[in-house]
């Protein structure tokens, strides 16, 4: 039974999926102090949270059979994913769910701000009836500034252009076509600070726009702009965004999000240009319910090794991807484990070629099953898997190179691992034969046919009469049956290699005797 903690209010509804799953136990636990949490989490395998969950690096440590974390929204910064990666913990987020939802409160602050909805309602409320001073302006023709055009910044430049407002966005990610296809102007950071009446926000936090908006943007910024973020706090300085009020360059500011949330002691709530909302973005029945489908299906395909798109650590692998790439992904982890275990030293570099169709393939995954393959024979199986092995390998120093070529070496499809140590080169290439499946085609330049299954007996040896007879009577008096045998030599009396197949594992002793054979320089056993 595998376990999920729901540690967030999240639509129940929408979870459906991993509720009804027999062999699925979730449990549903909001609000749950950093301590209960960091106590209970080493039993579970899912962790399911909104943004109120901070998920840090002391958590996941804690975490020791956590195999997913799931984000029922976009952002992700409330997770630690450099931690969350480096224990092989796959973290995948729902970012279409929310969009319109924090699009239409986006739009709803601009609309807002230029007709002080929230203050003259206020006011009227408590009696009083001000028409002077709650002047407004249109939004027709007035240059909106839209900072981030990716899923959100593109829905409220659609609201914006039926309100005849001129676009001007500065996203580094987007192309001049797809400005084009959005009909928007695209432009610098500092175009839109001083040409923009109105600037909304819509990136990620991340290290590039931690404080993008502060005092040195105010100050470019055209007196009397309105400034909305319902993207993340941090974003804006709010010391800085504070100055500029009370100076009067900034003439409305709406916020759905804070440096510190909950903001309850920050002035700006107390600030009256200041329309404040509690990070309401996402916070529709549809938005909810579409975050939570998402997310549980995806944590559900997780789990289950089916399909899943949105992973934030490793690459998304689409039922067309995963049909075209799943029959390798064996053979990889195979070549891997293979090429690792009859090295020897330390590895310092590791060159995968792909050639052929598998050339044109979503290779990365084939990657990370290679390295995984290859480290864990050095760091063990329970420690390294496809989301850490990259890192893993990066942070022992050890080069990786992928080398994509349409050569086929007479295979249709060809990988080959080159493995490095500080000792020896070696290689090994595999292929999958239409029809027979997945084989060893090549090792260290000698041609072989081996079905990578079950046990192996590598020999690096003299090619000299007598040899191979000895292999058998010394496995034959440990009762160790041979199934399957290839010897190969690059020619007659020079260096030979052999590939044993045999029936069950052998013991150290074994392979120990067969290195003492005359002639042998290396024996090696692998189980694949
Ligand atoms: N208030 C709320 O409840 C919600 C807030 N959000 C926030 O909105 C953000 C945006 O969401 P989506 O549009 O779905 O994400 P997205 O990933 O589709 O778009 C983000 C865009 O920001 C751009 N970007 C990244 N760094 C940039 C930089 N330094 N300068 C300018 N542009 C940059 C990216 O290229 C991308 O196009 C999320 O990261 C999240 O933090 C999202 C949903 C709800
Ligand atoms: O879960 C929420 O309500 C926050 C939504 C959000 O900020 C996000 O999806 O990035």
């Amino acid at each position: 039974m595998q376990k999920i903690l729901v540690s967030d209010t999240i639509s129940e509804i929408g979870l459906k999926k991993l509720l009804e799953a027999k062999d699925i136990q979730v449990d549903i636990k909001p609000d749950l102090h950093t301590d209960e949490l960091k106590n209970i989490i080493g039993q579970y395998q899912g962790l399911l949270v909104r943004s109120q969950t901070k998920v840090t690096r002391d958590i996941i440590k804690a975490a020791k059979n956590l195999l997913v974390i799931g984000r029922a929204g976009v952002g992700i910064d409330n997770i630690d994913i450099k931690a969350a990666s480096e224990q092989g913990i796959a973290v995948i987020n729902a970012p279409d769910g929310n969009t319109i939802s924090t699009a239409e409160l986006s739009f709803a602050m601009i609309m807002s701000m230029a007709r002080w909805i929230p203050q003259s309602h206020s006011d009227l409320k408590q009696g009083i009836w001000n028409r002077k001073k709650y002047v407004g302006v249109e939004l027709n023709n007035k240059v909106l500034g839209i900072i981030g055009m990716g899923r959100i910044g593109s829905e409220v430049a659609k609201r914006a252009k039926a309100f005849h407002m001129h676009i001007l966005a500065y996203d580094p990610y987007i192309t001049q076509e797809r400005a084009k296809q959005l009909g928007i102007h695209l432009g610098t950071i500092d175009e839109i600070f001083t040409q923009a009446d109105f600037i909304t926000i819509h990136t990620p936090l991340t290290k590039d726009t931690k404080y993008l908006i502060d005092e040195k943007a105010f100050s470019m910024m055209k007196k009397g702009v309105r400034l909305a973020n319902c993207a993340r706090g941090g974003i804006i300085k709010e010391e800085a965004l504070m100055k500029a009020l009370d100076e009067g360059v900034v003439e409305v500011a709406a916020l759905d999000v804070y440096e510190k949330e909950p903001p309850l002691d920050s002035p700006l709530l107390k600030h009256p240009k200041v329309i404040t909302t509690p990070h309401l973005g996402a916070s529709t029945q549809e938005a909810q319910l579409n975050v939570a489908i998402d997310v549980a299906q995806e944590i559900y395909h997780y789990l289950k090794n089916l399909p899943f798109k949105n992973a934030v650590n490793m690459p998304a692998l689409s039922p067309e991807i995963l049909h075209h790439i799943r029959p390798f992904i064996s053979l990889a982890e195979k070549l891997g484990v293979f090429i690792s275990s009859i090295i020897l030293g330390a590895i310092e570099k590791i060159e995968i070629h792909y050639s052929g169709n598998i050339a044109d393939q979503e290779i990365n995954i084939l990657t990370r099953n290679i390295l995984k393959g290859i480290l864990r024979q050095h760091l063990g199986v329970a420690e390294v898997n496809d989301v850490n092995a990259p890192l893993l390998a990066k942070k022992r120093d050890i080069e990786v190179l992928e080398i994509r070529s349409s050569k086929t070496h007479g295979f249709t499809n060809l990988i080959t691992v080159k493995l490095k140590t500080n000792i020896e080169e070696k290689f090994i290439s595999g292929t999958l034969l239409n029809g027979y499946g997945p084989r060893f085609v090549n090792f260290n330049g000698f041609t072989i046919d081996i079905l990578p299954e079950g046990h192996l007996i590598i020999t690096d040896h003299i090619d000299k009469p007598g040899i191979v007879g000895k292999f058998g009577t010394i496995l034959g008096k440990a009762n160790i049956n041979i199934g399957t045998m290839q010897v190969g030599r690059n020619r007659a009396g020079g260096n030979a290699i052999a590939f044993l197949g045999i029936d069950r594992e052998v013991e150290a002793s074994i392979i120990e005797q067969l290195n003492q054979v005359e002639n042998v320089n290396d024996t090696f056993y692998v189980e694949l």
